[in-house]
């Protein structure tokens, strides 16, 4: 299930990993021959020791190095580790910035030691350069803080490491069938939370990037999700559950299943063949109802489906029945009829539930009839089935998104028992090829 995009999402967190660190490499090879250069620059005849000079190949640089304060006296050991391994980004606010750098380059070093990560193996020169509190631009000094960052067990990621992978990111997300809006919102948030990050001595940067996508992933899977189990067991009895969709994707079948589902949780259910407009809708209904041993309320083809469901609901009330299970006839949004239907059933019957049936396989069509029905009917959730079928996954990652509803369940076979709920953290490890 989801396969294809699963290898997409794994190839994009390796693109980044590789970017990062073959980066880093660079620019620590280039910081050594600048560190060897300098070290054979003879002192000054000032006779105080200047913190490593760092050669630039640019005015500004220049400056900032000889602005750069000579130590006092050599700093004392908690001086030092406020010294070593500063990162700073280039935000305006370098006050916060300072802050935010030592507290980080005290967790750094921290983390290095617990990490019992050897020890730092940064020149002197890259630590003066690591020590400057200068934001600086892309000069051999940029590099070689990201030099030392890399050789202090730290990696810098920036956004030009990102663009490509995340262009090809893009492209697989959108060729998986996630809907435009979806594939942005998940790009901005993996922009978001990993341009700047620095990768610490015990995380490899293939760690953060997937946590970035972990995060980004969830943000739009999740969108609405509510407890559906604790929602029945708390509502007042009978609980009417309706469901509609389009012909042919599974809302009979589902209906058979949540039968079953409810069973196992020790909920009574009543079907409603609420399909009253196709020939034949009666006898499926009924194979499943006999076949799970449940009670149908049907009336003859052509009848009024509201009157189908009240029935049902008058018939559950009579008997002390937990749940009624309405089938539609199955409908295009833009069928007006049957969409006046579904606003009658609305009134007269007022269910608990409206909940939008759609098939996985079907990408971006569920994608855009969720969107049409919840204009048109006010969709409360949405099942998708076939999902064992589906290799993309767009479907179920946007529907949420798109409509602002929660995913409740998911099909994953022909069986009554091929039924899962639909829980967005495992959707995300299922993705990213977690806890498999
Ligand atoms: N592989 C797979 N097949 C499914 C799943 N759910 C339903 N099906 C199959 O999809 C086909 C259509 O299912 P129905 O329940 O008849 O679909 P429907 O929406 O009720 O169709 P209408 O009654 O015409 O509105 C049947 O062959 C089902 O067995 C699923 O989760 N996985």
């Amino acid at each position: 299930m989801f396969d294809g995009l699963k290898k997409k999402l794994d190839r994009f967190r390796k693109d980044v990993e590789d970017t990062a660190e073959e980066k880093a490499e660079a620019a620590a090879a280039e910081a050594d021959d600048d560190a060897v250069a300098d070290a054979e620059t003879p002192a000054d005849d000032s006779g105080a020791a200047e913190p490593a000079a760092v050669e630039s190949d640019s005015e500004e640089t220049a400056a900032s190095t000889s602005d750069t304060p000579e130590p006092a006296s050599e700093p004392s050991d908690e001086a030092h580790s406020e010294a070593t391994p500063v990162e700073t980004d280039d935000s305006e606010d370098t006050a916060t910035d300072a802050t935010d750098a030592a507290s980080e380059s005290a967790d750094g070093a921290d983390a290095a030691e617990d990490a019992d990560g050897p020890e730092s193996l940064a020149s002197d020169a890259a630590k003066a350069a690591l020590a400057e509190q200068e934001a600086d631009d892309s000069s051999s000094a940029g590099r070689l803080k990201r030099a030392a960052a890399f050789a202090t067990g730290k990696v810098v990621i920036e956004e030009e490491d990102l663009e490509d992978p995340l262009w090809e990111l893009e492209m697989a997300l959108l060729q998986s069938d996630v809907e435009m809006q979806v594939a942005e919102e998940i790009l901005d948030t993996i922009r978001d939370k990993l341009v700047g990050e620095t990768r610490k001595q015990v995380q490899s940067t293939g760690q953060l990037v997937e946590e970035a996508l972990h995060d980004a992933l969830y943000e739009v899977i999740s969108v609405g999700q509510f407890d559906f189990d604790k929602r029945i067991a708390e509502a007042d009895k009978p609980v009417t559950l309706i469901f509609t969709g389009i012909n042919g994707v599974g809302k009979t079948t589902t209906i058979a299943k949540l039968a079953r589902y409810f069973e196992k949780q020790g909920l009574s259910t009543v079907l409603a063949n609420g399909d009253t407009y196709r020939a034949g809708a009666n006898e499926q209904i009924r194979e499943h109802a006999d076949a799970l041993d449940k009670k149908l309320i049907a009336h003859e083809q052509g009848g009024d489906p509201a009157a189908v469901i009240y029935d049902a609901v008058e018939y559950a009330e009579a008997h002390d029945i937990d749940v009624v299970l309405g089938d539609t006839a199955g409908r295009l949004h833009t069928s007006n009829d049957l969409m006046a239907q579904l606003e009658k059933i609305d009134r007269v019957v007022g269910p608990d539930l409206t909940i939008f049936v759609d098939e996985a396989v079907a990408g971006q069509d569920a994608v855009e009839r969720s969107r049409k029905f919840n204009e048109a009917a006010a969709i409360d959730g949405a099942i998708l089935t076939k999902a064992d079928a589906d290799s993309n996954g767009g479907a179920a990652i946007s529907i949420a998104y798109v409509t602002g509803k929660p995913i409740l369940f998911l099909g994953v076979g022909q069986g009554y028992d091929h039924l899962e709920r639909f829980d967005p953290e495992a959707m995300v490890e299922r993705l990213l090829g977690e806890g498999e």
